[in-house]
């Protein structure tokens, strides 16, 4: 009996301390870096980042206006926060300091939780050696062998709107669709699976993935943010996931379990088809290069498991988003939407109505690309790239600040371990980057080079991130969009239905369109009408 007491007097003490020390014992800014109040020592700003605001981002850029590009934010239990929307701090942090600053564990946790040890979860030594060995899957002259894939994806898109479509048009969610079709073009350019989500409707992994893309965001309650950060901060309750109130842990650990038993399988086919000659897709390029890796390089089975699950979380919410709002614009501008189709036409009447558009083709159309690059700048699916300074260092600023007792500061002394959020929605419309007009969704400005002060992976935006853990598969992801756009444009007109105008982007960690006060799943109502049978 009093061992028993003895031993749960030390586990209450050890926790304890564990607490104490994860709620008190952590890094803090200078009192002088200005910031807004904080409505809770519990919860921080963080609900009303995520829950409170009407739209992604419409707080944060108030806040920028009043203190400043670089601000003091509360995290969970009283934790600082530095976030930056400041081009010369995110060059220093994304990029010039390589790993530096890396991905906290806090979040590495969750992420594991999802996907296993893939490359968006690991960080430095192991991130470096899974990046070099997965980046030739990615190259330039890999992704012509993908573009096959792509324009049957593409085919399939069309089939699968065309066959839910009444004759005069209907209302279409183009953000379900477009979902689809990015999860069946990362099944087969990715691991050769075949998802068919678009002919055949959601499969469970898609479904799951709603959830986990849906809830992540709603973040509403003080209750919820404590469990989180409990569920964060403890790895072994992750284990206990499955049965935790927060639903989104219900979801994180079905997403696991159905990914791991689809991606065994997937592992397994490609060592056997390592032999082959050609290699189809990307995760058989990285078996491929891990069998002739000496044996303290390789990754192990659960690396490889990893890499196909983080393609599936990476590349699906992501493109499909972006895509529908491309679409929202391009349903509300009318002209623009013309203008693109003429591109199409001019390249048809060159190159013949039935042959395959080239990745040339998809390059040289000018108001696309634009578009593209507009619409990415104006909607990045993750809002803040998050990182935990691994050694003390001092964050030089672009942008000077004025601090609470009036001095003028252009560098911020940190902690190791200060949590910096990289807000690439904030970089992105930071009006001394983009001009007074920073808000608004005008394509035209990239008819000027732009300049690519934070050296921006894809269209000097932050959209695809920085530095060494930038999308890895950007190059494919744009050519997604731009097959899948123009195909689109070849087959139908969009229109914006009655709840169009009611829709806005999050709020929430992902910038998934919703309607505005009604909750519910991510919606893009656009109506849709065939232009030839
Ligand atoms: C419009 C589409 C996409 C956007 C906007 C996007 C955005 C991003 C961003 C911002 C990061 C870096 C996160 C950070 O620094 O914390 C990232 C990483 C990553 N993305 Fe994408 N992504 C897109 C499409 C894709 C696709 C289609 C795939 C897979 C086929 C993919 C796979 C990955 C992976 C594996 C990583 C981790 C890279 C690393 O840590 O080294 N992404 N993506």
């Amino acid at each position: 009996m009093s061992l028993a007491v003895s031993l749960i007097g030390a586990i209450t003490l050890a926790l304890g301390l564990a607490i104490y020390k994860l709620i008190f014992n952590i890094p803090r800014l200078p009192s002088y870096i200005p910031g807004p109040p904080s409505p809770s020592w519990v919860a921080g700003n963080v609900i009303d980042i995520l829950g409170n605001q009407e739209r992604m981002g419409g707080l944060e850029s108030q806040w920028y206006r009043q203190y400043g590009a670089t601000i003091k934010t509360k995290g969970t239990f009283g934790r600082d926060i530095l976030m930056t929307s400041d081009t010369r701090a995110l060059h220093y942090i994304l990029n010039a300091t390589g790993y530096r600053y890396e991905k906290p564990q806090e979040m590495t946790i969750s992420m594991t939780a999802i996907a296993g040890p893939g490359l968006p979860t690991v960080n430095g030594m192991v991130h470096q050696r899974q990046r070099k060995m997965f980046s030739p899957a990615f190259s330039e002259s890999r992704l012509r062998t993908f573009t096959p894939v792509i324009q049957r994806v593409s085919k399939n898109l069309s089939t699968g709107i065309r066959n839910s479509l009444g004759k005069n048009g209907n209302v279409v969610n183009v953000h379900l669709w477009f979902g689809r079709a990015a999860l069946d073009a990362i099944g087969e350019a990715g691991f050769s699976h075949c998802f068919n989500t678009l002919l055949e409707g959601d499969c469970e992994i898609s479904k799951t993935l709603h959830h986990i893309f849906d809830d992540t965001g709603a973040s509403k309650s003080k209750v919820f943010r404590v469990v989180m950060w409990a569920l964060e901060n403890f790895p072994v309750l992750q284990e206990l996931s499955a049965r935790s109130p927060v639903g989104i842990n219900v979801h994180f650990a079905n997403f696991k379990s159905r990914s791991k038993d689809l991606v065994a399988d997937v592992v397994r086919s490609a060592k056997q088809s390592v032999g082959d000659d050609e290699v189809k897709d990307m995760l058989s390029i990285l078996v491929r290069a891990n069998q002739g890796e000496d044996a303290k390089k390789k990754l192990s089975d659960e690396e490889l498991l990893a890499q196909a699950a983080s393609l599936i979380v990476g590349g699906q919410e992501s493109s499909g988003t972006t895509l529908a709002w491309i679409f929202y614009y391009l349903g509300t501008n009318i002209e623009i939407q013309e203008a693109i189709r003429q591109e199409i036409s001019d390249i048809r009447a060159r190159i013949g109505m039935d042959a395959q558009l080239s990745i040339q083709d998809y390059n040289g159309m000018v108001m696309l690309n634009m578009v593209i690059k507009e619409t990415l700048r104006m909607h990045p699916i993750q809002s803040k790239l998050t990182r935990a300074a691994q050694v003390d260092d001092i964050v030089p600023l672009g942008e000077p600040l004025l601090t609470a007792d009036g001095r003028t500061i252009n560098h911020i002394p940190i902690k190791k371990g200060q949590v910096v959020e990289c807000d690439a929605h904030g970089y992105n419309r930071n009006p001394a980057v983009w001009g007074p007009d920073a808000q608004i969704w005008k394509p035209q400005r990239w008819e000027e080079k732009m300049k690519n002060p934070v050296n921006a992976v894809f269209g000097s935006s932050l959209t695809f991130g920085a530095g060494p853990r930038g999308c890895i598969a950007w190059r494919f992801a744009v050519m997604e969009i731009q097959a899948y756009t123009t195909e689109m444009l070849e087959n139908f007109k969009f229109e914006p239905s009655e709840d169009t105008n009611a829709v806005v982007a999050g709020p929430g960690l992902f910038s998934s369109p919703r309607l505005l006060g009604r909750g519910g799943d991510a919606q893009m109502p656009l109506i849709v009408t065939p232009l030839r049978s």
